[in-house]
């Protein structure tokens, strides 16, 4: 029996090898390396280049491993970009997920666990945010997502399918033992962007919006530690394996970080003194996303163990030193 981690080349995906390998279990990984790497992926898994919307790729494997879960992490991630290319976004992230879970039925897997996200939300009014929460995400990114856990619900209630959708708020650090981490060639994300800038990689740090109705007027989010976002999946993937049926849960802390916030903990936890430029809101962007995580702590009994944003940065910047030393070597 196996797993298959299609983007098990990417920031979480090599992170879901990590704790699948952990304890024990045999993975491979289906890629087509556009924004991931081969060498972020452990030695112990099986790696294959591919699409994930190759039905016979897909069915070959299943075959040939004797997969039992699909855990689908390929797509494509940033926000603005969907918004200047949705039909790449409803391309890559709707139309290919339909593929791979025609594959996986036509294969007989009878899991699927899927990368879903706090996009789908959009402004939902009162926070934090619960699953039952109004879905209308602001994105072409968001409603590419939202597009995919509806195709789940309905082949699973037609078909011999569970899922789970595990709505990620906003994930951040890296492996704390320093196996892997963010390593995205011109990444957008808040920490990672401050972290390159703390190495030298970039002059500056801009503030995208300093007028929202936020206590400083920055947008709020909810930043998860890594592993304790792989550790929501394998506890979903035991809960579907003990056959409790499809879960829809979030995935965050439930407490949330303006953006100038997290930019005073990077300058604390690193020491340096950033340089940060006001900039105009960026498109698509939600004023404040936050969690509210009780059904996945209910549910399937997650508890988080590196709640501490000084800790997320501590473990992203340690990565970000790491990617310097490679990358000069
Ligand atoms: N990073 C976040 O904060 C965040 C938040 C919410 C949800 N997510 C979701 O988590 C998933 C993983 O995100 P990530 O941050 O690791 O991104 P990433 O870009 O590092 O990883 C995506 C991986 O998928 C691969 N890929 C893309 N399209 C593919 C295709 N058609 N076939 C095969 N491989 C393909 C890429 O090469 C890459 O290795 C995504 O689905 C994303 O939407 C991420
Ligand atoms: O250089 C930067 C980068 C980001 N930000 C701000 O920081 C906040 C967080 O931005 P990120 O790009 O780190 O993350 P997003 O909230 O835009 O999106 C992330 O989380 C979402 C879920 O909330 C999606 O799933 C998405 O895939 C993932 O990129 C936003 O207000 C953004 O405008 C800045 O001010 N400057």
């Amino acid at each position: 029996m196996s797993v298959l981690v299609t983007g098990g080349g990417g920031y979480i995906g090599s992170h879901m090898v990590l704790g699948l390998v952990d304890r024990g279990e045999d993975v491979v990984v289906l890629d087509n390396f556009t924004t991931g790497f081969d060498w972020l992926i452990s030695p112990a898994a099986t790696v294959v280049q591919g699409d994930v919307a190759d039905g016979a790729l897909v069915g070959k494997l299943v075959k040939e491993h004797e997969v039992d879960a699909i855990v689908h992490f390929a797509g494509s991630i940033v926000v603005p970009d969907s918004v200047r290319d949705p039909l790449g976004y409803y391309l890559n992230n709707t139309a290919r997920t339909r593929d791979l879970i025609a594959a996986a039925v036509a294969s007989g897997v009878p899991r699927f666990i899927f990368s879903s996200t706090a996009a789908v939300y959009g402004e939902a009014g009162s926070e934090p945010v619960r699953e039952d929460a109004r879905l209308l995400p602001l994105s072409p990114y968001g409603r590419s997502k939202l597009m995919s856990e509806m195709m789940l619900e309905d082949a699973s209630a037609a078909l011999p399918l569970n899922y789970a959708a595990l709505r990620y708020f906003n994930v951040a650090g890296a492996d704390p033992d320093g196996r892997s981490g963010q390593s995205t060639k011109g990444a957008t994300h808040l920490i990672k962007v401050a972290n390159e800038v703390v190495v030298g990689k970039r002059p500056f740090i801009e503030m995208f919006g300093t007028d929202y109705a936020t206590p400083d007027g920055t947008a709020v989010r909810d930043y998860i530690h890594v592993t304790d976002l792989i550790g929501a999946h394998l506890a979903a993937l035991d809960h579907l394996r003990a056959g409790n049926g499809n879960l829809v849960a979030n995935v965050g802390y439930s407490r949330g970080f303006s953006v100038r916030e997290v930019l005073e903990v990077v300058g604390r936890v690193s020491g340096a003194k950033l340089d940060i430029r006001v900039a105009p809101r960026r498109a698509g962007d939600s004023p404040s996303v936050v969690a509210d995580s009780t059904k996945l702590r209910t549910s399937v009994g997650w508890v988080p163990k590196h709640d501490d944003l000084d800790s997320i940065v501590a473990d992203a910047l340690r990565w970000e030193r790491h990617l310097l030393k490679r990358n000069a070597s």
